[in-house]
């Protein structure tokens, strides 16, 4: 009997997502599919259930969860060479992967997609030895989803992120970086860097350049050190997407960058994957073009 196997994170943005186990059940049953279900207890857990399963009669791979999840499921698929296609039910509080993959919000909705089984072969970002599907960040604002409250997250969702933010503005510290991409070296003072395989981070979705999901190229984003007035400037124009032209962004294109932090160190010792934490300085970061098997809705 071919079977989906679906993984849920119960402690993911508002909670909701075990009320609909049945009705994935019936969704997929519907069209053949039995479930297996393991509910994770925790990211250690996620791991090593994907590490020591067998999946060769598996048909897909579904997380219903977060960013932070899908990340920590997208790691061991990647490291265990696990070749089942992998499916994202967006129950986080930030469901950017979800939304690159063009999935309906509503689980309903997204649970009916999924039983299509549109596969297709996606970008992952790697840093050193870690995956990312959506971002790879340093500096200012990195670290707001790994330190946020749990109750703060789960109640206000992404407005808990931008109040989180604002708190970090008296903190502005510029740091100088070394970017080197396939065409130059850049070494300048910024606030914040941001590495996207898609065209969202913490939910801001018109980050990036127009992107296809296979292109094989990231966007690189640097916001430099400038004054209180810029960055509240340049703020408006992420909102509506038209901060690329910024005097105060650098942007550019690549499938390899490095990124040396040069001073400014002690405080932003670690990156930011996906909401999650990163690996240390230096970063060699690259693109695996459709490296991974994923179910969208394109
Ligand atoms: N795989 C997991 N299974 C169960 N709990 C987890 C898992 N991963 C993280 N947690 C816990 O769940 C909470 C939310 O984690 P995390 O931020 O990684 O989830 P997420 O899937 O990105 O969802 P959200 O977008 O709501 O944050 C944290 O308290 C974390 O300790």
């Amino acid at each position: 009997m071919k079977y989906v196997e679906l993984l849920y994170n119960p402690m993911s943005g508002n909670l909701d997502f075990p009320a609909y186990l049945d009705l994935f059940i019936s969704i997929f049953q519907d069209v053949g599919y039995e479930t297996r279900i393991h509910r994770t207890k925790s990211k250690e857990d996620m791991s090593s259930y994907l590490a020591c399963q067998d999946f060769r009669n598996c048909s897909a791979i579904i997380v219903a969860g977060g960013d932070g999840s899908v990340n920590q499921a997208v790691n061991s698929i990647m490291k265990h060479h696990i070749d089942v296609p992998l499916g994202v039910i967006p129950a986080g509080t930030a469901n950017d992967f979800a939304s690159h993959l063009k999935l309906p919000l509503r689980y309903g909705e997204c649970i009916e997609t999924l039983a299509k089984m549109n596969v297709r072969n996606v970008d992952v970002g790697k840093v050193n030895d870690k995956y990312f599907i959506n971002v790879c960040c340093g500096g200012l604002f990195t670290n707001i989803s790994q330190n946020m409250d749990l109750e703060l997250k789960n109640t206000l969702g992404k407005l808990g992120y931008y109040i989180k933010g604002v708190q970090q503005l008296p903190r502005f510290r510029k740091i100088r970086y070394r970017i080197t991409n396939s065409k130059q070296v850049l070494d300048d003072y910024f606030y914040l860097f941001l590495v996207l395989n898609g065209r969202s981070a913490g939910g801001f979705n018109k980050l990036g350049a127009d992107a296809e999901i296979d292109d094989g190229k990231m966007d690189f984003i640097g916001i430099k050190a400038c004054t209180i007035n810029e960055v509240a400037i340049l703020f408006g124009k992420i909102l509506i997407g038209e901060h690329l032209q910024d005097r105060n962004i650098v942007f550019f294109q690549d499938n390899k960058i490095d990124i040396e932090c040069i001073k400014g160190l002690n405080m932003f010792r670690e990156s930011d994957i996906d909401g999650e934490s990163g690996p240390e300085y230096p970063l060699h970061i690259e693109v695996k073009k459709k490296a991974l098997k994923v179910i969208c809705n394109l």
